[in-house]
């Protein structure tokens, strides 16, 4: 029996996924598996007993990575399962940044009870007046799975769109729009654009990307958009940005006192994410995920470890080891089922930095002391078993 402990509410179509051989528990201490969206894990402390942490989202800054690494513990995150929900509030970011449709709305309430409010309308109604999207230049940062689905969408709105990604997949490449220009320089994209949008993981690499700097090359017309993670963007540049009128609009999905107060900033409660749709997405591919690494070893969308998958074991037991990414490692396994007289009859050893990962498919069950020497092994960092 497996036992998941949830860090913050995941849809119950995705714990549906969990079969009678799991049970949730309120105590984080007696998991093997965590679920978690937002919540930040940072200062948490945790148990030899877990094994997998489970990200029902694709950000995995909320997670210690390197500390899970050395603990033997595996963390998934969920690639493009919530990218459609952020890529229509990007849409709707840049509509509400375009024309005043909020402080319209606003007004037209506070005059609801004015019998000439039909009257009065057609006279306010320049004060909410804008622009359209039709022929302007999109700047889109990050071409991965929402940066794509924004770049395509923005395309077919009849948006100039440039795309920034110098780190983008063979598989990115394909989806994107033939329409969408190529920026390898993303000054250019600073200069150039009438809407700039973000959608890069917050990392030591990213922190601050658009800053003074940036903003500096900025026309005063830009719209920022920001709904990767409120640090990506200078807090402290952005509002003076605002303050100064040196760009027209911050659309954000990470609020913060300083941003929310200014007149030109649109703040919005990290919804990104918030659809029916996504959590669900999330979900299902989280409990997938955690499932298939529980009972089978096999991983898919690691943060932190290597892809490996194996199927299902027919043999007598299988074995994973989480190991350091150091010679001789492979050899000290095998010699150590070779003593024990157990035969492999199938090895998966795959690395990924630091780290590597091996699985064996074994003709005999080895017993608790046995898989207690494989522990002992220097460099190794978690053993388990899965009969
Ligand atoms: N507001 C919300 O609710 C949500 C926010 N997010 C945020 O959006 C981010 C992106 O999400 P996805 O598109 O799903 O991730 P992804 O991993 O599919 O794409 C990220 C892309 O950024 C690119 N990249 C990395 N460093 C870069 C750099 N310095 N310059 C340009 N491109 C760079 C990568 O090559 C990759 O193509 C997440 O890390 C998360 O922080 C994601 C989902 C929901
Ligand atoms: O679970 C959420 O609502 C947060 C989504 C998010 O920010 C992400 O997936 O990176």
């Amino acid at each position: 029996m497996y036992q998941y402990h949830c860090l913050n509410n995941i849809a119950e179509v995705g714990l549906k996924k969990f079969d009678g051989n799991y049970a949730q528990t309120d105590k984080m201490e007696d998991a093997d598996a965590i679920l978690v969206r937002s919540a930040v894990m940072h200062d948490m402390e945790f148990s030899d007993k877990l094994c997998v942490i489970g990200r029902a989202g694709a950000g995995v800054n909320n997670i210690p990575l390197g500390k899970c690494s050395e603990q033997g513990i595996a963390v998934f995150n969920t690639p493009g399962a919530n990218a459609n929900g952020v890529k229509e509030l990007v849409i709707a970011g840049m509509l509400l940044a375009a024309r005043d449709i909020v402080g319209g709305m606003y007004w037209v309430r506070s005059e609801r009870q004015n019998e000439d409010l039909e009257k009065m309308a057609e006279k306010e109604k320049k004060r909410f007046a804008g622009t359209e999207l039709l022929g302007k230049k999109l700047g889109v940062i990050g071409l991965g799975a929402i940066g794509i689905l924004v770049a395509n969408a923005a395309a077919a709105l009849g948006m100039e769109v440039y795309g920034y990604d110098p780190y983008i997949s063979v598989e990115a490449a394909w989806k994107l729009s033939r329409d969408v220009k190529h920026i390898t320089d993303v000054n250019d994209i600073y200069k150039e654009c009438d809407y700039i949008t973000i959608h890069v993981p917050l990392m030591d690499s990213t922190k601050g990307m658009i800053g003074a700097d940036a903003i500096a090359q900025m026309k005063p017309s830009v719209v920022v958009l920001n709904l990767a993670r409120g640090p990506l963007v200078d807090q402290k540049a952005i509002v003076e940005a605002l303050k100064t009128n040196r760009i027209r609009k911050y659309v954000t999905d990470f609020p913060n006192s300083d941003v929310a107060s200014q007149k030109n900033a649109i703040v919005i409660p990290h919804l990104g994410a918030s659809t029916e749709e996504s959590e669900d997405n999330c979900a299902v591919m989280a409990v997938k995920e955690v499932r298939d690494y529980l009972e089978n070893g096999n991983i898919h969308n690691s943060v932190n470890y290597p892809n490996c998958d194996m199927g299902v074991c027919t043999s007598a037991m299988r074995v994973a080891i989480i190991h350091r990414n150091i010679p001789n490692m492979l050899a000290k396994f095998t010699s150590a089922f070779g003593e024990l007289g157990i035969n492999i009859e199938r090895l998966t050893n795959v690395t990924r930095g630091e780290y590597g990962y091996v699985m064996v498919d074994l003709s005999h069950m080895a017993d608790d002391a046995e898989i207690e020497k494989l522990r002992a092994i220097e460099g190794v960092l978690k053993v388990r078993v899965m009969k």
